[in-house]
């Protein structure tokens, strides 16, 4: 574990093992994990982390067996967030009830659970977007509800629907997030440049936000939610919407950022993903957590999907709807 200096020098040291320098700060060019013997990308900055066809930024191949090793290593490092009962009641519904997890430095978190479960509810009080009706949330001991601005800095979000501030361009948009976190100017245009070749936008840049495909939108979301190399990131849904190459460009993304010590939250429906990519999953129904812990302690011996639909119960679409399979109404 090493101390490392923030992108806001006013910010506390905070600890993020291996992620040692403010180069290595930039998300896109963290070391490879350490528990990736097969990891095929060699120290940030060589040349050999670039595609030789492409010049595209290299990053190991998903693995499942990656992920599992290293969910065991990231439970010996520190709790990076902690939420402590928190809940939000919208009237007599409660939309989170008493959600209580630890996300550890290092991690790859999954949040799932049935549409109206309480995911985004969940993951927004993370966020400083919501506040909650009771509870607590902090990021590394920094309470988000009660001081804000220093909990923001060290988060990353991609919230459930995107507002951007579309009318600038893909580049003001980078320049824009940086500096409300707090991004040094100097080093903003070299993160801008290499976020944007890992997202495979560098073209799209001097273009207006409003004017890219949902995807692109997502994608430039995602990379302004890690320019002020964040210590934690919380990501709706980040895969909606974007299609199966830049997804696969994606996860890597996000595995090397986990690899130099970085910790990623995410809601998705994709439970194959979920099983394939995260190490920690959180299942929530009706507002609760029903289920917790390392993906394979969650899924104990079966697939996520099967464990989920066990316990979350199945909706049996065998009854009802016979009109919609009879003959026409107007037969
Ligand atoms: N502003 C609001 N006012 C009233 N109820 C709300 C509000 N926001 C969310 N809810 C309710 O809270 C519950 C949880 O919603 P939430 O959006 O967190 O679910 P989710 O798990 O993210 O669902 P999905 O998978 O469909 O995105 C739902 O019953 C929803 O209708």
């Amino acid at each position: 574990m090493e101390a490392v200096t923030g992108a806001n020098p006013t910010t506390a040291p905070r600890v993020r093992p291996s992620r040692t320098s403010a180069a290595d700060d930039a998300p896109a060019e963290t070391a490879p994990p350490q528990d990736a013997p097969d990891a095929a990308a060699p120290d940030a900055g060589s040349t050999e982390t670039r595609s030789p066809r492409t010049g595209r930024i290299q990053v190991p191949v998903p693995s499942v067996v990656r992920a599992r090793e290293r969910g065991r290593l990231a439970e010996q490092n520190p709790v990076v967030l902690r939420t402590e009962m928190l809940t939000k009641t919208y009237g007599s519904l409660v939309a989170a009830n008493e959600v209580s997890m630890d996300v550890h430095a290092g991690s790859f978190t999954g949040v799932v659970g049935p549409n109206g479960a309480g995911k985004t509810t969940t993951l927004s009080m993370i966020t400083g977007l919501l506040r909650p009706t009771s509870g607590r949330v902090t990021v590394s001991g920094v309470d988000v509800w009660t001081d804000g601005p220093a909990a923001k800095r060290l988060i990353g979000t991609l919230p459930d629907r995107l507002r951007l501030f579309d009318r600038l361009t893909g580049a003001q948009l980078l320049y824009y997030s940086g500096v409300l976190h707090g991004v040094q100017e100097s080093v903003l245009a070299q993160r801008s440049a290499e976020l944007a070749e890992a997202f495979g936008l560098e073209s799209a840049l001097g273009r207006l936000v409003s004017d890219y495909s949902a995807g692109m939108q997502k994608k430039i979301a995602l990379a302004c939610s890690m320019i002020h190399a964040p210590e934690v990131l919380v990501l709706d849904e980040p895969f909606e919407a974007i299609d199966p190459v830049s997804a696969s460009n994606v996860t890597e993304i996000l595995e090397k950022y986990v690899g130099g010590g970085g910790s990623v939250v995410m809601s998705s429906h994709s439970l194959d993903l979920i099983q394939r990519v995260c190490d920690h999953v959180t299942i929530i129904v009706d507002g609760s957590v029903i289920a917790q812990g390392t993906v394979d302690a969650v899924r104990d011996g079966v697939s996520l999907e099967e464990r989920f639909v066990a316990l979350t119960g199945t909706n049996d679409t065998r009854k009802g709807l016979e009109w919609l399979h009879g003959s026409s109404d107007s037969a």
